[in-house]
């Protein structure tokens, strides 16, 4: 039992699924475990753990933006042993060449968050990075599947609704595209000792205008879950 979870020691898995939307957490849990059990309701930020092929995992939503995300994370890892979180988000694509539900795997995490500033001062750019064997294994499973994925940096901004920042440019260094964690998730991984991997599908392009409904945010990333399922349970 912890603030905002209302669990026990063991009811989580050691390999955490986390997306943002609770009912995508509801979605993995309904569509993809076996024998679930929910396991956190408080806030309606819902946690479930079940098998997958036989092995155990859990799934538990984060709300959106690190603050939330960091919250859950944690709690997750301080007092519930959580060792390997896999963030499966939606995203804005800004790189010309990635279609709605495409996945992408984010090898990097930009940010124009205060967390990186906070924890080292000003003046220093700490890159945020995945754990590389969690990376790979990814990328190598996704392959075996035959479910292309694209591979690079990620932005995480603090708005949702912003118009300051120079999108453009950040697509011209080489940025794939905007959630709202990746960089936090990186930055927890390493303070607080876990694997994480941030495992995304393309929402809403932003250049382009276009746009998935609420309804298929929530239910249509299956080529993702698949991803981090299959290699959840090779953790
Ligand atoms: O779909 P999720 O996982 O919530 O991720 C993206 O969607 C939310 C914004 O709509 C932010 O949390 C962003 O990172
Ligand atoms: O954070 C997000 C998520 C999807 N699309 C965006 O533009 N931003």
């Amino acid at each position: 039992m912890s603030t905002h979870i209302n669990a026990e020691m063991g009811d989580y898995a050691e390999v955490v699924l986390m997306p943002g939307d609770p009912l995508r957490a509801k979605f993995i849990a309904d569509n993809f475990l076996d024998d679930v059990k929910q396991i956190n309701s408080v806030r309606g930020m819902l946690g479930f753990t079940g098998t997958y092929k036989g092995h155990r995992v859990s799934v538990q939503g984060s709300g959106m933006g690190i603050p939330s995300m960091s919250i859950y994370i944690n709690e997750l890892v301080q007092f519930f042993g959580v060792k390997t979180i896999m963030r499966v988000g939606s995203f804005g694509a800004m790189a010309d060449d990635i279609q709605l539900g495409d996945v992408v795997l984010a090898s990097g995490g930009s940010t124009d968050s205060a967390v990186i500033q906070q924890t080292f001062g000003s003046g220093i750019y700490w890159s945020a990075l995945p754990d590389f064997e969690l990376l790979h294994a990814a990328y190598e499973t996704a392959k075996s599947l035959d479910i292309p994925v694209k591979v690079g940096n990620i932005f995480a901004a603090d708005r949702f609704y912003n118009d300051e920042i120079d999108m453009k440019k950040l697509t011209e260094y080489g940025v794939l595209g905007t959630e709202m964690e990746v960089a936090g998730l990186y930055l927890l991984a390493a303070k607080l000792h876990f694997k994480a991997l941030d495992i995304l599908s393309a929402s809403d392009h932003i250049f382009r205008g276009e746009a998935l409904s609420a309804e298929k945010r929530q239910t249509s990333f299956t080529d993702m879950m698949v991803v981090a399922l299959e290699t959840a349970i090779k953790e």
